[in-house]
């Protein structure tokens, strides 16, 4: 059947992002509104009333305005912003985060996207907490970067303006990231991690690294039964895949321009040491990419129509 998806906030990075990815799909009607009137809230109420599926792009409080907006029961929504990623009542958009959860975001009519960062964290972290290799009192940390698309139009002005501003910046050095909680939560730990992020003067593309002390973890795992824990939770996902090279560098660009998440173990064996590494494009399965396949599975589509693999 063809459902109709109204994206609001089509003009911004990630609404233009997905704007491309269903545009041309035949089991799609896709619904933006003329710039003139793309803020406009009366064009917005009706646009969002009017459609089976809406895709919010917006800052967040521009999308709790937006359902706010939606005065019927029939319109289901899919929000990219950070408002309701720890809401009651809101569905966590990861269908890989647990065997039962596409189900669950197939039945839902309001759907969270998670963040980009916490992507790549949750995806390394919540398998290894579920098969007890990591408790959930453990300290972790995560340090990450990402390129500036990550900062929506603001920041790609600074990093595309006359003057470059950096190769490398770190920030949220007040360790008080939007995306801790989002992290905790959905990771099921009782503490939150220690988040550093980073952007760099690349347009998109994302690492996310988990420092891991095997020798201190109380079953003192190794490398291998981390990678297989992970392996074991993906198994069988074109979305997510672990990687099993030795590789001795990352970087940023490896999945940039894809919907895809790359995952590693990578360490040293003798010393007990092991770091997680999660590569992935902010834009792709951080943002766009994944809110088309939580599209598909809400709709029945099949599962990766549209993603880049
Ligand atoms: N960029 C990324 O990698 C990721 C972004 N996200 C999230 O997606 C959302 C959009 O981010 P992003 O695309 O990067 O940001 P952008 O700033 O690029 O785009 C936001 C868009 O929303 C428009 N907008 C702002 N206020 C309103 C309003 N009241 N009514 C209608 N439109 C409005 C903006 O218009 P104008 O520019 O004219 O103000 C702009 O077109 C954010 O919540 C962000 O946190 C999530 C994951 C990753
Ligand atoms: C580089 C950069 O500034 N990144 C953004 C996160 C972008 C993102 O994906 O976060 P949301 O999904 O929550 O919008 C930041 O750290 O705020």
């Amino acid at each position: 059947m063809r459902r109709s998806v109204f994206i609001d906030g089509a003009a911004g990075t990630t609404g233009l992002e997905i704007r491309e990815r269903l545009a041309g799909r035949a089991e799609i009607e896709l619904v933006t509104l003329p710039d003139d009137r793309r803020k406009d809230p009366a064009a917005r109420r009706a646009a969002l009333n009017d459609a089976d599926f809406v895709v919010l792009c917006l800052p967040d409080d521009a999308a709790r305005e937006s359902v706010a907006l939606i005065d019927n029961p029939r319109t289901r929504v899919i929000d990219a912003s950070t408002a309701h990623r720890t809401a009651e009542r809101w569905c966590y958009g990861f269908p890989e985060l647990e065997p039962s959860q596409g189900a669950l975001i197939e039945g839902a009519a309001r759907v969270s996207n998670p963040g980009c960062y916490p992507t790549g964290f949750l995806a390394l972290v919540r398998p290894l907490v579920r098969a007890g290799i990591v408790p959930a009192d453990w300290a972790l940390s995560v340090h990450a970067v990402s390129g500036y698309s990550g900062g929506g139009r603001q920041m790609i002005e600074e990093f595309e303006g006359d003057t470059v501003p950096t190769a490398w910046r770190g920030y949220a050095l007040a360790l008080a990231h939007k995306h801790v909680a989002e992290m905790q939560r959905h990771a099921r730990l009782e503490h939150p991690p220690l988040f550093l992020p980073s952007v760099a003067r690349t347009y998109r593309g994302m690492v996310v690294e988990v420092p891991l002390p095997l020798h201190a973890l109380p079953r003192r795992p190794s490398i291998d039964t981390c990678r297989d824990a992970l392996a074991a939770a993906y198994d069988g996902s074109e979305i997510i895949r672990v990687a099993a090279d030795d590789r001795a560098t990352v970087e940023v660009e490896e999945d940039a321009g894809t919907d895809r998440v790359t995952l590693r173990v990578v360490g040293n064996a003798a010393r007990g040491h092991a770091v997680l590494i999660a590569t992935l494009d902010n834009l792709g399965k951080g943002a766009a990419g994944a809110a088309v396949q939580n599209l598909n599975v809400m709709a029945g589509f099949a599962t990766t129509a549209g993603l880049v693999l």
